[in-house]
């Protein structure tokens, strides 16, 4: 990639813009507040003039209720031979790109999953995307080269690609992502009208779980509005555990200290079972939280997951890469990182899909099925 075109520098078009233009690539920032694409450039993101012609990529780095305006304008004006967006919210998008008549083929949705309370270009980094996941939403009609183009971006941002499914992306984001904004912004609510004294103990517990409520308000609702299905099945699950601990609490509240006569008189009614029961209930949450915790990735100081390689053989035509990717996606693979080897002398090469040990085979298998030829390492 030579050259990119940056729409929309806040933090996450002035962290890509800083970190393709400090590996040698063009940059050209534009912004509907010309103030903030001034300021990415003085920050070393590129250049706020006008590209000459035509860019080989630009970056949609808007709000998620502007992307579909921002594409569709952009493909207009032929500004570029790739398009690709950041927003948080793929499924939703790709419906309402469709309805606008945007061109399916030059455009790919995806999604850094990497980011900060704070917004504008001042709050972006070079090195903001490092090591994350950057998920990459092709379908069977994306262009092959626009594919090429959107995994060398999140490349040269040092990057993990990801290849999702636009819909299944959305219900993961809704756990990962959108679910726990709404609990640290309801936990971050209880203080509104706390009284300061309360407020004045607040330690690193309370400021880890309400870093993100200070978040762009209008964006995040923008962001829940495109996925309210997926976002409402988590609370729901929530609320269950929510409504047993809120239960679990109330019977507690109610048992006498140990020794006093009211404690053996409650024994004497056979109560210690439900009290035990409320202890139960409470520590099976406690623990299933810890289980939960030391999935995150990374969190522990883990090596990266050891990937298997599925191996598969493609020829120099349009379209191929991305046919493959709508493939595994369709059998529910997540592919976490990609390498193209290109044959030399040959219209044709090797396309290394690394996935989760336990799905290399079904991929293979479901891959062999609808036609491709596999090599067997
Ligand atoms: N903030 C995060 O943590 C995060 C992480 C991953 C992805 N995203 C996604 O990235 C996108 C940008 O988020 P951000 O955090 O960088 O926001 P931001 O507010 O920092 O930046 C958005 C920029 O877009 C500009 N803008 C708005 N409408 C425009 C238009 N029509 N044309 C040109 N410029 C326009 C604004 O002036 C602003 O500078 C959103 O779609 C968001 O869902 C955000
Ligand atoms: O680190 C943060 O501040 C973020 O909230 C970033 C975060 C997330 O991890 O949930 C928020 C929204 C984006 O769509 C992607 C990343």
């Amino acid at each position: 990639m030579r050259t990119a075109l940056v729409i929309g520098t806040g933090l996450i078009g002035t962290s890509a813009a800083l970190a393709l233009a400090s590996r040698g690539v063009r940059v050209h920032l534009r912004d509907h507040d010309p103030e903030r694409a001034r300021t990415a450039a003085a920050l070393g993101a590129g250049t706020d003039d006008e590209p000459p012609g035509p860019v080989d990529l630009a970056l949609v780095a808007v709000p998620p209720a502007r992307i579909t305006a921002a594409v569709a304008a952009a493909q207009r004006q032929d500004l570029a031979r790739a398009y690709v967006d950041v927003g948080s919210v793929k499924g939703a998008l790709r419906a309402d790109l469709d309805a606008h008549g945007c061109d399916p083929t030059t455009y790919l949705g995806t999604h850094p999953m990497a980011g900060s309370e704070k917004s504008g270009p001042l709050a972006g980094s070079a090195d903001l995307f490092e090591g994350r996941p950057w998920v990459l939403t092709p379908t069977s009609v994306t262009d092959t080269e626009v594919l090429n183009l959107a995994l060398e971006l999140v490349s040269l941002c040092r990057a993990v690609p990801v290849v999702m499914d636009a819909d299944a992306h959305d219900r993961a984001v809704a756990l990962v992502s959108h679910t726990p904004q709404l609990l640290s912004s309801m936990v971050a609510a209880r203080l509104e009208n706390a009284d300061e004294t309360a407020v004045r103990l607040c330690g690193q517990g309370i400021r880890d779980v309400t870093r993100i409520a200070a978040s762009d308000s209008g964006m995040w609702l923008d962001i829940l509005s495109a996925n309210p299905g997926p976002v409402a099945d988590v609370l729901e699950e929530l609320a269950v555990d929510l409504a047993g601990t809120v239960r679990a609490l109330r019977g507690l509240e109610s048992v006498p200290a140990a020794g006093t006569e009211a404690a053996d008189a409650r024994a004497g009614e056979g109560a210690a079972d439900e009290d035990g029961k409320a202890a139960l209930a409470l520590s099976d949450v406690l623990r299933r939280g810890r289980e939960g915790s030391a999935r995150v990735p990374g969190k522990h100081g883990q090596a990266p997951a050891a990937y298997e390689t599925v191996a598969v053989l493609i020829s120099d035509r349009p379209g191929e890469l991305a046919r493959i990717f709508a493939d595994a996606g369709a059998v529910g693979v997540n592919v976490e990182d990609v390498r193209i080897e290109h044959a030399t002398g040959r219209q044709a090469g090797h396309v290394q899909l690394m996935v989760e040990s336990r799905a290399a085979q079904p991929l293979a298998a479901a891959l062999r099925e609808r036609g491709w030829a596999l090599r067997t390492e």
